[in-house]
């Protein structure tokens, strides 16, 4: 019988970040901290004659968007030599900030190297990941942190920079309004001297830290959109954390009343923080 491989990758929402440019993709990528969530990509791998992508996304009112083909996901396949029918399934909308191209890529090679014997560690796809990732321009810091769960903070580019990674049990919500095209962001390098000069000076200890550290880089890096600022005000004045999905039109927030703010400006989307990296859940 031809084997099937299913598995999931999380996503991941950058609160702030700062690219760092090494001598190859492997060195290159970006220092921040982020969140990564019980959202994220399923992907279901199978040897076939050929090689076909069918990708579910999401609009950002829930509604399922089908989309055939993916240069990122045909590329990874191709750079292993095999031939697979790869079906994605993408929790949040792509695009949005959410780290969704990473978690596609962490989940469809983690299938891969099931169904096909590749042989990867965890560290393996990671790193394979993480240079198709960069080498496209689709993220930076996402698959570093992605391989792993919690709240990860990054202080060198690559998949070896994690320093820490903390598991706080906290209520964390998102409204997202739509896409911010991240290739035409993290190539231009105005826009990345304006992050570089907003990257914050401290380390975050914990969640509190983290979200204060995004807001102030979200303020300073001139990156928020003129559509989130009516949600964000509305968290100010409710005392809730939250600042700018990056790189999305979109507010994360966190603390058990954070739902009910953001479900007054469009589809309210509960998260937790996610325990673990990529797993292969069936074969
Ligand atoms: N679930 C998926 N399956 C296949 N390809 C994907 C998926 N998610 C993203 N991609 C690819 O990545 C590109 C978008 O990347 P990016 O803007 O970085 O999204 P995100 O902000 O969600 O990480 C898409 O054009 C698509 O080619
Ligand atoms: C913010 C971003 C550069 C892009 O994130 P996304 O749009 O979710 O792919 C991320 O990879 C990071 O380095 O922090």
């Amino acid at each position: 019988m031809e084997r099937t491989a299913v598995a999931f990758a999380p996503g991941h929402i950058s609160g702030y970040f700062q690219r760092i440019d090494g001598d190859t993709p492997r060195t290159t990528g970006s220092c921040g901290a982020g969140l990564v969530i019980n959202r994220g990509v399923t992907a279901t791998v199978r040897p076939a004659d050929r090689i076909s992508v069918v990708i579910t996304d999401h609009l950002p009112t829930g509604d399922p968007l089908i989309r055939y083909g993916s240069g990122l996901i045909e590329e990874l396949l191709g750079s292993f030599g095999i031939s697979a029918a790869v079906e994605t399934v993408a929790d949040l909308p792509i695009g949005a900030g959410f780290g969704m191209s990473a978690a596609a890529i962490l989940a469809t090679l983690t299938a891969a190297n099931a169904v096909f014997d590749l042989g990867l560690t965890e560290c393996g796809i990671a790193e394979r990941a993480h240079m198709l990732e960069v080498s496209h321009n689709t993220g930076l810091g996402d698959v570093a942190a992605a391989a792993g769960g919690g709240l990860a903070v990054r202080t060198a580019p690559g998949i070896t920079g994690v320093a820490t990674r903390m598991f706080p049990d906290a209520d964390l919500c998102t409204v997202t309004f739509g896409s911010i095209f991240t290739p035409d962001i993290i190539s231009s390098p105005e826009q990345m001297r304006k992050v570089s000069a907003a990257f914050p000076d401290r380390t975050p200890a914990n969640l509190t830290e983290f979200m204060q550290n995004s807001r102030e880089f979200a303020e300073a890096s001139g990156l928020i959109p003129r559509e989130i600022r009516p949600v964000l005000a509305a968290c100010d004045d409710a005392g809730i954390p939250a600042s700018m999905t990056m790189l999305g039109c979109g507010v994360f927030a966190t603390g058990r009343d954070a739902h009910e703010i953001l479900a007054g400006f469009g589809r309210a989307i509960p998260l937790k923080l996610c325990p673990h990296g990529p797993t292969l859940m069936e074969m």
